[in-house]
Parts: structure tokens; C-alpha cells; sequence
């Protein structure tokens, strides 16, 4: 694939995905919402807000002209999940491949990333990037893997080509709906385990979480036609695992905060980056319901992210009714 590469949303993310872009030789056009952060980029080849310390490629141009964006034979696209849409909308019509990166069930209409892209734009082929992937660690250059979901077997190749690097692998997948599930319910599931971590209830209780949360994600995407395999991938366990063990993550890290005693509603509104999975919960939730699919963890966290108490959560998941492993 030649010419410019597209990335929607300059949060740390967007930043490392442009990075990574860049790697390749591409020219990169890298939009921002809020002009003050695009001057900020321009000038000092650094996305100090959300991405601190990474010098970036001179390949990069950050841009609010999100039409000026569109004409790239390929556009990432990395908002918060809550803000796609209203995004997509202003996207002109005659956009090339639509590449998902965010990780989000929309509220309301219980629809994965990929179908709110599809919606928006039918005419244009929607492709999902998910998997292990702290920003940081990308955009250092540090190695990993990455599930790259599509459709079409050619486009999924070409663009694999195009953001393909050397410490930066993706595998293609045609599961587009299994690798958007692992990587919104990962995001739940990392708070889960972060308030394990933040109320000190061990290391056994969260292999115990990140197993029976794996479980919830498998019965979850069973149900709404994800490939167990892919579940099992890069973008579901991979990534569950990664955000599950790390203060790095922001959903594992408000999670740690509201072990503690913090009020859930004190640590969201005082953070600037987002941790999607305060939004994803009561949707998952929602929709798990919807599907008749059971996810006590899913719902525990809701409780918390309303204000239960800590240890009425725990307490309450374990003491439900024993039951069968599978
Ligand atoms: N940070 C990571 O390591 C990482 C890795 C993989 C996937 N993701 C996913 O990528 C998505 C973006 O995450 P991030 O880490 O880049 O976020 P971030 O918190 O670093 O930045 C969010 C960006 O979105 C912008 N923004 C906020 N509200 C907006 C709106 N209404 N319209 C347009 N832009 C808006 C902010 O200005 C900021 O530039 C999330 O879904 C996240 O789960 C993040
Ligand atoms: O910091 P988090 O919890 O949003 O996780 C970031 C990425 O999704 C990790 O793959």
C-alpha cells in the first residue's frame, strides 16, 4: 500500500500507531479534535500530553482537517469507543479502509466498534487492530503481536503489509466480531483485577479472576458468534493477560484505586485519559443480559463503578452457588 497513512485520534494510542506508520516509510496524518494539542505536535515532534518522552518521526503531521485525513489510501481509527461515531460522522463518505483500533461497546445500541464504522460508512471496507499493545511500549519500539481482523483476505493482507514492522507483528484473522470482544471485555476484566490488587486479596485470587474472566469473555463472544480461537489470540487472552498483571493499564490502575477505598466516581473524574472499561461495563453488562449470557465478574465491577462497597462485591461473587468449571 502507498501513499499517506490516516490516524484518528492523537491520544496515546493514535500517537503509537502513527509511530508505528511512520516506521514504514509512510507519510502520516495524524488528526487531533483540539487544535492547541496539533500546533503542540507540529512544533515540538512530541505528543507531550499523552505520549511523554517519545520523540516522533518527521513522517508525522498532526491535522484538525479531518477531510484532509480522509484521502489516506488507509484510516486507523483511535477515539475513545463513546466518541467513534460522532467522529465517523464528519468523516466524508468516500473514505478508504477503516482500520478499528479502539477497544469498546457503544452504549445504547450495544454495538461493537466495527459495526458503528459499518453503519457509518457501508461503503467502506472496516477492519479491526487489537491485541497486546501498551502504547508506551509500541511506540518505543519494544516488540509485539496484534490480531488484524477483516473481511476481505487482500485488504487484510495489504494493509497487514502496510503496518507491519519489525517489532510490530500483525496476524490475520477474518473473526472481526472475536477480536473486537476480547479487547473491549479485557478492559472490564483488568478492573476486576486491579481491585484485587488494590484491596490485597493475592495473587491466587487474580489467576483465579483472570481465568474465570476468560470464561466469561468465551461465553460472552459465543453468543454473539466469536471464534473461540480467537478468544484464545492475541486480542482476548493475550491482551487479558497483559492488562490483568500491570499498573500500566489504566483500567487495571482504576481498578487498584477503588480496591483501596477510592470512590470509583472521585478517580474517573480526575483522570484525562480514558480507561474504556468504566464505560464498557454497564454495556457489556446490557448486552450480556440481552443474550442471556451469565458474567458475575461483569457485574461486580457495575456495582463498584456505582459505589459498592468493596467488600460486600467480593463477598457477594463468592458466595454464589457452586457450580460446574465448564
Ligand atoms: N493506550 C493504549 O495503550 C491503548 C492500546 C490499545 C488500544 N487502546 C484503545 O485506543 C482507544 C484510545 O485510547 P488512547 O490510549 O489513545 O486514549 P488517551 O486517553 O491517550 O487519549 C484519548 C484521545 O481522545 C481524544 N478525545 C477525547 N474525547 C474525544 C471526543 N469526544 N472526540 C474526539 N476525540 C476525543 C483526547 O483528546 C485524546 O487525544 C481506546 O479505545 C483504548 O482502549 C489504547
Ligand atoms: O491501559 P489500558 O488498560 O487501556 O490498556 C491498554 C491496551 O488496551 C493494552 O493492550
Amino acid at each position: 500500500m502507498s501513499g499517506p497513512i490516516g490516524v484518528i485520534g492523537a491520544g496515546a494510542w493514535g500517537t503509537a500507531l502513527a509511530q508505528v506508520a511512520a516506521t514504514n516509510g509512510h507519510e502520516v496524518r495524524l488528526w487531533a479534535r483540539d487544535p492547541a494539542l496539533v500546533d503542540a505536535i507540529n512544533a515540538d515532534h512530541e505528543n507531550a500530553a499523552y505520549l511523554p518522552g517519545i520523540p516522533l518521526s518527521p513522517l508525522i503531521r498532526a491535522t484538525g482537517d479531518l477531510a484532509w485525513v480522509a484521502e489516506a489510501a488507509a484510516n486507523l481509527i483511535v477515539t475513545p469507543a463513546q466518541a467513534m461515531r460522532t467522529v465517523l460522522a464528519q468523516l466524508p463518505a468516500n473514505a478508504q479502509a477503516l482500520v478499528v483500533c479502539s477497544k469498546g461497546i457503544e452504549a445504547g445500541t450495544h454495538l461493537l466498534m466495527s459495526e458503528v464504522a459499518l453503519e457509518q460508512h457501508p461503503a467502506s471496507p472496516v477492519l479491526v487492530l487489537s491485541g497486546p499493545t501498551f502504547a508506551h511500549e509500541v511506540a518505543r519500539g519494544l516488540p509485539t503481536a496484534v490480531t488484524l481482523a477483516g473481511h476481505d483476505p487482500a485488504t487484510r493482507a495489504l494493509l497487514a503489509t502496510a503496518i507491519a514492522a519489525p517489532h510490530f507483528r500483525p496476524y490475520a484473522s477474518s473473526d472481526v466480531i472475536g477480536a473486537e470482544i476480547g479487547g473491549a471485555v479485557k478492559n472490564v476484566l483488568a478492573i476486576a483485577c486491579g481491585v484485587v490488587d488494590g484491596a490485597g486479596l493475592g495473587q491466587n485470587a487474580r489467576a483465579a479472576l483472570i481465568a474465570r474472566g476468560f470464561a466469561e469473555m468465551t461465553r460472552f463472544g459465543a453468543a454473539k458468534g466469536a471464534r473461540a480461537e480467537t478468544l484464545a489470540g492475541l486480542s482476548g487472552l493475550g491482551d487479558l493477560v497483559l492488562t490483568c498483571s500491570s499498573t500500566a493499564s489504566r483500567n487495571f490502575s482504576l481498578g487498584v484505586g477503588i480496591g483501596r477505598g477510592e470512590a470509583a466516581a472521585d478517580l474517573l473524574t480526575n483522570r484525562r485519559t480514558v480507561a474504556e472499561g468504566a464505560y464498557t461495563a454497564p454495556v457489556l453488562l446490557e448486552a450480556a443480559q440481552a443474550a442471556r449470557v451469565e458474567m458475575p465478574i461483569t457485574a461486580a465491577v457495575c456495582r463498584l463503578l456505582a459505589g459498592g462497597a468493596v467488600r460486600g462485591v467480593i463477598d457477594d461473587l463468592l458466595a454464589r452457588p457452586l457450580k460446574e468449571e465448564v
